[in-house]
């Protein structure tokens, strides 16, 4: 059944708006880049939850205003748009924004518009976008509403950040370090499904706010512990992406606390499938590929797996051991390594990135369930991969955070 939205725009609004979208959209960059400009000047506390550049997927900044675009190309059916504000309240809930924010960013693009768009965005179309613009942060607030509620309604659920210690670190190459952690309170928490993330908000000292980072969760859920794998990236001044990720490895030891919010995202293992499970992934892209792993060699112990892991060689490949264990002991699991640098020690089984006809070759048919995570032009090679070799859209799974076009375009 189809979830009908009522707008409760009148005509000429709806008119408006969607006569507007084509230069909103030509344009959106600079919009986009403007909008952040003021969000900041304006409410430089907001800093940690939207400035996001740069960090994991890098056009997540982006995702918000594509949203709104696309919500107004729809705003005759908006329940057209409703996966992907139901993809992007996981990541909301995860981050904790919360109602109030939706003003301050609704003014703040509005704003953004009319510098950008001068006379084009004149008071009869800032008008319609403002009364768009309230309709479109309703859906987001509902949707999110329902979410915080069932992570309220859920054993061991909780909304906010909680404190976890961490009772175990292990480095898994010379760049990935993993960290398990347990609530500092003695009170239950959920199971996740496999493929879900967290947000840690690090207090870092000298930094003038909390910054918060996603991470996947890497271990199979229902274990009794969370664990996710951190990649040491850069600390260069440009890249904030290093900031968290150097605190983690160099501050937080077993014994250190860090605050992190329930596990949140859509991009999970559908356990109901029977097919041969295909998970690709590249680079730190394995974290959520591991926890699938491990889920279903528990949950679905006869499933076909293809596992293929790509990394620059055997120093940065993380895991390596787990799998080859896992791979020997259950004969459905096949493992595949693939290194594009190589040294002349390393074993593997194919030199490169993967490609089309290396990864047909491996793989039985493209009836199957294929998920796949890593950088941006990994993902984007993976995509064209599977597309060429015909699989479903519905059986191709894919975790990015920015715009899908990223990766379908
Ligand atoms: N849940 C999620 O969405 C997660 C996403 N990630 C993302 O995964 C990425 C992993 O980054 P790194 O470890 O730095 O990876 P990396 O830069 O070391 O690359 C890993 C491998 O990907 C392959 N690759 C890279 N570019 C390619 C291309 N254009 N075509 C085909 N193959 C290509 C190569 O084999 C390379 O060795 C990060 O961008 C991170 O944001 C990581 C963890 C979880």
């Amino acid at each position: 059944m189809t979830t009908q939205v009522t707008t409760g725009l009148d005509q000429q609004t709806r008119d408006i708006v969607k006569a507007t979208v084509p230069i909103l959209q030509e344009r959106g960059g600079e919009i986009t880049k403007r909008f952040y400009q003021l969000l900041f000047e304006n409410h430089p506390e907001l800093k940690n939850i939207f400035n996001q550049t740069n960090q994991r997927k890098g056009d997540q900044s982006k995702a918000l205003a594509n949203t709104v675009y696309a919500a107004a190309l729809h705003i005759d059916q908006l329940e057209e748009i409703l996966p992907q504000v139901k993809q992007i309240a996981h990541k909301h809930k995860s981050l904790n924004i919360k109602p109030e924010h939706y003003p301050i960013v609704g003014e703040n693009l509005l704003l953004a518009m009319k510098d950008v768009l001068g006379d084009a965005a004149n008071e009869d179309v800032i008008g319609a976008w403002e009364k768009a613009y309230g309709v479109i942060a309703g859906v987001f607030i509902d949707t999110e509403k329902e979410m915080y509620q069932e992570a309220i309604d859920t054993v061991g659920g909780w909304v906010d950040y909680r404190d976890f210690k961490v009772v175990d670190k292990v480095a898994e190459s010379d760049v990935i370090t993993s960290f398990y952690l347990e609530p500092v309170d003695d009170n239950p928490f959920p199971i996740y499904q496999p493929g879900q993330y967290i947000t840690i908000k690090a207090e870092i000292d000298g930094e003038p706010h909390s910054h918060l980072r996603q991470y996947s969760l890497s271990c199979a859920p229902g274990e009794g512990i969370y664990r996710i794998s951190v990649k040491r990236e850069d600390a260069l001044a440009d890249n904030p992406a290093g900031i968290v990720s150097n605190y983690l490895h160099s501050k937080v030891n077993k014994g250190g606390v860090v605050s992190i919010s329930a596990p949140s995202g859509d991009f999970t293992l559908n356990q109901n499938d029977t097919r041969p499970l295909v998970l690709i992934s590249g680079g730190v892209g394995l974290t959520p590929m591991m926890s699938m792993l491990e889920s279903t060699i528990k949950q679905q112990p006869e499933r076909e797996i293809y596992y293929i892991h790509a990394a620059q060689n055997s120093n940065v490949h993380a895991m390596k051991d787990r799998v080859k264990e896992i791979a020997e002991q259950y004969n459905h699991v096949h493992a595949y390594t693939v290194y594009d640098n190589p040294s002349d020690e390393d074993n593997y089984d194919k030199k490169g990135y993967i490609d089309y006809e290396w990864l047909t070759s491996i793989l039985p048919s493209n009836d199957a369930a294929f998920y796949f995570c890593g950088p941006k032009g990994f993902m984007r090679a993976m995509y064209q991969n599977l597309k060429k070799y015909d699989v479903a859209d519905r059986d191709i799974n894919f975790e990015f955070f920015g715009p899908a076009a990223a990766i379908t375009e």
